[in-house]
């Protein structure tokens, strides 16, 4: 760690991290009470100070009624946020809560908050203090599960969700910086036990990190590699979105079905095999309706595709499909030279009939 890591950060360096969010007409600041989120308040409050007219700032808590202290916490932004002369909110996850993959579920339920609340105050942006450490934690995460280029490229910095643009303004910063800011401008913050709660996977890898910084495996290099993969990932959507061009003027003879798409196999069978895999990825998530397919689901059904194609050539070409299959609620079929991918029809549960199954 450099001994830039561990110093206070700068109005000139905070008015860099949010430079571009300047003519915005107002921004979500997403703010747990832990440090880095404060930082966040701390440093967007002094450089809303330093702007003649800026973005309207709303802070938002959301109480996710998982722990008793979490009342208290967003109490405690409050007063803070009071003190900046920020709007603060409080927002609750009133849902049931799942027995397993609550963290997963907390997280939608918070964006899903947090979007609402940007667009009921008319922002365009939300704020999350996401930092370097929790960049390179995302990296590893993801490197012990295999993941592929697009999942090791781990956080973007902008990105779009429930038509709001989440910003990670801090997400070159070490966590080392922001408290280093706080303890300068002597501001207090939570500590959520949870982020040291071992029974989840994220506080496990956390504690494996000072390991991997004593061999060099740094969160500036774990970062570093999610940029370079990022840039990577970019240029290869690029190929797709060509490739995917290309197969639609293959198409233009016939006439193209609502709904469905089609790749003639002989065209197809010729695109490299992570191209392939995309174009498939990219049409059963357009069309399926059970959410994102999985990586590995996506490869197997690859395979399976192009062992059909190799072992029956001719088959492929005839009217007769010889390969049906469903993912993620698409259905992907092989027939007549071409593959096609289409919503699937909606699955009926056993032992009722359709008729059965109505709204409430
Ligand atoms: N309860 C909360 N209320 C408001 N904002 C929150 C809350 N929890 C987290 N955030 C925002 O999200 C950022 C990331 O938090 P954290 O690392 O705990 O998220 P996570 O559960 O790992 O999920 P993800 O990284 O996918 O957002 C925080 O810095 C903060 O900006």
């Amino acid at each position: 760690m450099s001994d830039d890591d561990n110093s206070p950060i700068s109005a000139r360096a905070a008015k860099q991290l949010f430079a571009e969010l300047r003519g915005a007409p107002a921004l979500v600041l997403a703010v747990s009470g832990g440090p880095d989120s404060v930082a966040l308040m701390w440093l967007a409050a002094r450089w809303k100070r330093g702007l003649a007219r800026g973005p309207q700032l709303t802070v938002v808590t959301v109480d996710h009624g998982l722990r008793p202290e979490a009342a208290r916490e967003a109490r405690e932004v409050k007063r803070l946020a009071a003190e900046l002369g920020l709007v603060h909110r409080t927002l609750r996850w009133r849902g049931a809560k799942p027995d397993t993959g609550l963290p997963a579920a907390a997280r939608e339920a918070r964006y899903r908050l947090l979007a609402q609340a940007a667009r009921s105050v008319g922002a365009s942006h939300v704020l999350t203090a996401h930092t370097r450490d929790d960049q390179a934690e995302t990296v590893l995460m993801r490197l012990l599960r295999g993941s592929g280029l697009a999942g090791l490229s781990a956080m973007a910095r902008l990105t779009e969700r429930d038509g709001v643009v989440l910003v990670r303004p801090l997400l070159d910063v070490p966590k080392s910086q922001l408290i280093a800011t706080l303890r300068r401008a002597k501001i207090g913050f939570a500590d959520d036990p949870t982020n040291r709660d071992t029974a989840f996977t994220r506080p496990r890898l956390r504690a494996l990190l000072p390991q991997l910084a004593a061999e060099g495996g740094d969160s500036r290099s774990l970062a570093r590699l999610a940029g370079r993969l990022a840039r990577a990932n970019a240029a290869v959507d690029v190929l797709v979105d060509g490739a995917e061009r290309f197969l639609q003027l293959r198409t233009r003879g016939d006439a193209p079905q609502a709904g469905v798409r089609s790749f003639e196999v002989s065209a197809f069978a010729n695109l490299p095999e992570e191209v392939r895999l995309r174009l498939l990825l990219r049409a059963v998530n357009a069309l399926g309706h059970e959410g994102p397919a999985e990586l590995g689901k996506v490869e197997t059904l690859l395979a399976a595709l192009d062992q059909a194609i190799a072992a029956s050539p001719r088959a492929a070409g005839n009217g007769r499909p010889v390969l049906k299959q469903t993912l993620a609620g698409a259905l992907i079929s092989l027939a007549g030279g071409r593959i096609h991918i289409a919503p699937a029809p909606a699955r009926r549960s056993k032992g009722r009939t359709r008729a059965d199954q109505g709204g409430s």
